[in-house]
């Protein structure tokens, strides 16, 4: 019996892997930062009972009409806003992500992100850097108060709620908007549910952390901006396009609000001539939340189990169930 064949579209590590040599042919993209082009991604796709793809691999129908032999597809990611769940799941194609392992880890970056830009701790340090540093000043690079402030999360889910959980730790309110209510954070974490009209109008640091779908895309825009407050600072860990980003530098520019911080971008990667990394006002990310190198080697590890659960016969541990 021929073995399967199993494509990842990015250098891993091999030793998260071990599994699936043991049962499969697995050939792997050999960069690390360049990514695996389009066309050849479509034509080992042709050939692969298993993907084990990035968040930037768009795993779209034309590609699934293609993969005529493909079982599973395990995304580097929780967010799996780059793949055509109804069409794989109507092929018959299963589809796993990397829920909870990322979760303290993205916790943490949103929050020190939080952090960062309030507190202007990137323009700070760019400042003795560049031998900008002369003497003490009352307000030298003076930035906004974090403890016992308002943080408003819209998308209290897993990230959003160890989000929170931080937030505690400053003594902050904690409001948040959902379609659900998050009971266990209400309760142990004392959020409080309002709508997002009301999230937007009096919190001092806005934190999105949905995950982008038809509802979320640009849910923040020129009028979300406006209903802040003028010393708000936006903060986007989820992903890029849930804010219109020329709404966003008008807001920032208009000083409609006081900062914003960044980790995701609507088109990645963004190079240094993005209208909103000129801004002084503005902390840009590379889209780091989950890169700790711990928490990275385990999701590898989890899409290696899900792939080899899949490809033997059993059930995946994280599979995207289609609502
Ligand atoms: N920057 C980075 O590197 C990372 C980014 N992410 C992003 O974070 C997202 C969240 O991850 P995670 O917390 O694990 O996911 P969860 O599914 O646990 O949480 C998502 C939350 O968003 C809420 N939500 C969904 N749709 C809407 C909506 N239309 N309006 C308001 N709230 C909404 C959900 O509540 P309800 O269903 O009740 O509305 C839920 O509480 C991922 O999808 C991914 O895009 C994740 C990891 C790293
Ligand atoms: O953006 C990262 C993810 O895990 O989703």
């Amino acid at each position: 019996m021929t073995k399967p064949y199993i494509f990842i579209t990015r250098k891993c590590s091999e030793q998260q892997l071990k599994a699936l040599y043991e049962i499969a042919d697995v050939e792997m993209w050999p960069e690390e930062e360049a990514p695996c082009p389009r066309e050849i991604l479509v034509e080992k796709a042709k050939m692969a009972d298993g993907l084990l793809t990035m968040l930037s691999d768009s795993i779209d129908q034309e590609l699934l009409d293609c993969a005529t032999n493909l079982k599973v597809v395990a995304n580097l990611a929780v967010g799996f806003d780059n793949i055509d769940i109804k069409y794989a799941e109507a092929k018959g194609i299963v589809v796993c992500n990397t829920p909870d392992i990322l979760t303290d880890t993205t916790a943490d970056l949103t929050f020190g992100l939080l952090l960062s830009t309030a507190r202007r701790l990137i323009e700070a340090a760019d400042y003795v850097k560049n031998n900008q540093w002369k003497s003490w000043g009352p307000l030298l690079l003076a930035g906004y108060d974090v403890h016992h402030k308002t943080i408003g999360i819209v998308g209290m889910g897993k990230i959003g709620q160890a989000l929170a959980k931080r937030a505690t730790g400053f003594e902050m309110d904690i409001l948040y908007h959902n379609r659900s209510r998050n009971t266990e954070a209400e309760e142990i974490l004392g959020a409080r549910y309002c709508s997002l009209d009301e999230l937007l109008q009096t919190s001092d640091f806005v934190v999105c952390l949905t995950p982008l779908t038809n509802d979320t895309k640009e849910l923040f825009n020129k009028i979300s901006f406006q209903k802040m407050k003028s010393t708000a600072i936006f903060i986007n860990a989820s992903r890029g396009a849930v804010v219109n980003e020329r709404d966003l530098y008008e807001a920032l520019i208009d000083k409609e609000i006081a900062g914003a911080g960044l980790d995701v971008f609507t088109k990645e990667p963004i190079s240094a001539d993005h209208p909103l990394v000129g801004l002084p006002n503005v902390v840009a990310l590379p889209h780091i939340g989950s890169a700790s190198i711990e928490t990275r080697l385990s999701m590898v590890e989890l899409c290696a189990a899900n792939m080899y659960a899949v490809l033997t016969g059993m059930e995946p541990k994280t599979r995207v169930k289609v609502k």
